[in-house]
């Protein structure tokens, strides 16, 4: 049995940071993906073993699947039985990953690795199999690559879970799965993003999952809320990867320990981004009949995600490198934001109607010579995807 799942990255176009205390945010998928591959092997054999190959990383890892029962014991695994990893269970995941000498540059792995054994362990239990990872997207760069590898992973896991496989219907010429399994698939990942960021708000793994554009809402008491956004008009985005590393799970964790020492001013900070968020979704399903209502509605926009990335410095999670893109890219009057946790990674600069192919190509020539790498997504593709 194997199956084939792939799952976008994404691009936060408000509310970043703010989403995590309360805030709304508005995401969107973009059209890089990680695709996870899972072959299950014959159970009842010999030396059976669980082995994850990440092969944009060359690093081809394996667990006997004897090891591992021993180590995290018995458990009735199964797709439909949602469960957090405990801090107990972590500590047991780090070592297992820690006897496999994982080279010093790929030690940012390590998280990613324990999200691993845990989802696999948790949806499928210790049935041998060999999954193979590869992605299109920029590791920590703010791009969500632990989401789209959690949401793929859990897709691809659950489609082999019992009971699952018959839900999926076929459309055109793709697959997706049932609603509810979709919310499954979501609920799963979102454990698995727990695990790498500490305290994610859940907007990554939703958008992933769900793909297009979505504002986001994590409830603080109830369950977090989702809408779909139908934008009116195409959003071209360019985005330059400053190559400046960052991890979310800090940066998550600077804004929090900002907030205790100011709760007051972070938490009007917080609502400011509320209200940006709320503002850029009307603004996005607003019509625009003619050219002039484009570029009236392009320039809100604009000075939307100007005001964020003013919010965001103000938090502490922008960076040098950050503030090198907005300058550059303002020079010819474009506004840039951050996108993702900050602290360096990838920076949106807004694409008007009307700009054309020369400052395009202008901006994009002083961007690549302060080092950084510059590319143009597609916004609002679809969610998860399972080819079975
Ligand atoms: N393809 C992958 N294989 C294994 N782990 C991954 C993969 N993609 C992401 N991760 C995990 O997610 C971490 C990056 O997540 P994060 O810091 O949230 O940045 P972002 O989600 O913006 O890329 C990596 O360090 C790794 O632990
Ligand atoms: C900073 C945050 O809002 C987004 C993090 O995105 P990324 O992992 O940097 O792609 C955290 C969250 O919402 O979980
Ligand atoms: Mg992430």
């Amino acid at each position: 049995m194997e199956v084939r799942c792939r799952a976008p990255g994404k691009i936060i176009l408000a509310g970043e940071h703010a989403v995590v205390h309360g805030a709304a945010a508005i995401a969107a998928s973009i059209d890089l993906y990680t695709e996870v591959h899972i072959s299950l092997r014959p159970s009842g054999q010999e030396d059976e073993l669980i082995e994850l190959d990440l092969k944009d990383m060359g690093l081809n890892l394996s667990w006997p699947c004897s090891q591992l029962k021993e180590v995290l014991g018995d458990c009735s695994a199964h797709g439909s039985v949602l469960m957090s990893c405990t801090s107990e269970k972590l500590e047991l995941l780090s070592g297992l990953v820690a006897q496999k000498n994982i080279p010093q540059e790929n030690v940012q792995l390590n998280s990613g690795l324990y999200a691993f054994l845990f989802l696999y362990t948790s949806i499928l239990g210790y049935k041998p199999g060999k999954t193979i990872v590869t992605s299109e997207l920029p590791m920590g760069s703010g791009l969500g690559s632990s989401a789209s590898f959690c949401v793929a992973l859990s897709g691809a896991l659950i489609a082999l879970s019992e009971g699952f496989s018959l839900k999926i219907k076929e459309k055109k010429d793709q697959f997706s799965f049932e609603k509810n399994v979709l919310e499954l698939v979501s609920k799963w990942a979102f454990e698995g993003e727990r695990i790498v960021h500490g305290k994610p708000s859940g907007i990554d793994n939703t958008v992933s999952t769900f793909g297009n554009m979505i504002k986001f809402k994590k409830e603080l008491k109830t369950t977090s809320s989702m809408t779909p956004l139908n934008s009116t008009t195409p959003l071209k985005m360019l985005i330059t990867d400053t190559r400046v590393g960052r991890n979310t799970k800090s940066l998550v964790s600077s804004v929090s320990e900002r907030a205790l020492r100011h709760p007051d001013t972070m938490s009007s900070v917080f609502n400011a981004i509320n209200s940006i968020s709320d503002e850029l979704a009307l603004l996005v399903e607003s019509p625009a009949a003619d050219k002039a209502a484009v570029s009236e509605k392009e320039e809100k926009l604009m000075e939307l995600m100007q005001m964020n990335q003013g919010l965001l410095q103000c938090i502490g999670v922008s960076h040098e490198s950050i503030e090198t893109v907005v300058r550059t890219t303002m020079k010819e009057k474009l506004v840039s934001k951050l996108t993702g946790a900050g602290g360096g990674g990838c920076v949106l600069t807004f694409v008007p109607t009307l700009l054309s192919a020369a400052v395009t190509e202008k901006v994009i020539s002083e961007l690549e010579k302060c080092g950084f790498r510059c590319f143009m997504v597609e916004v609002g593709g679809p969610g998860v995807q399972v080819f079975p």
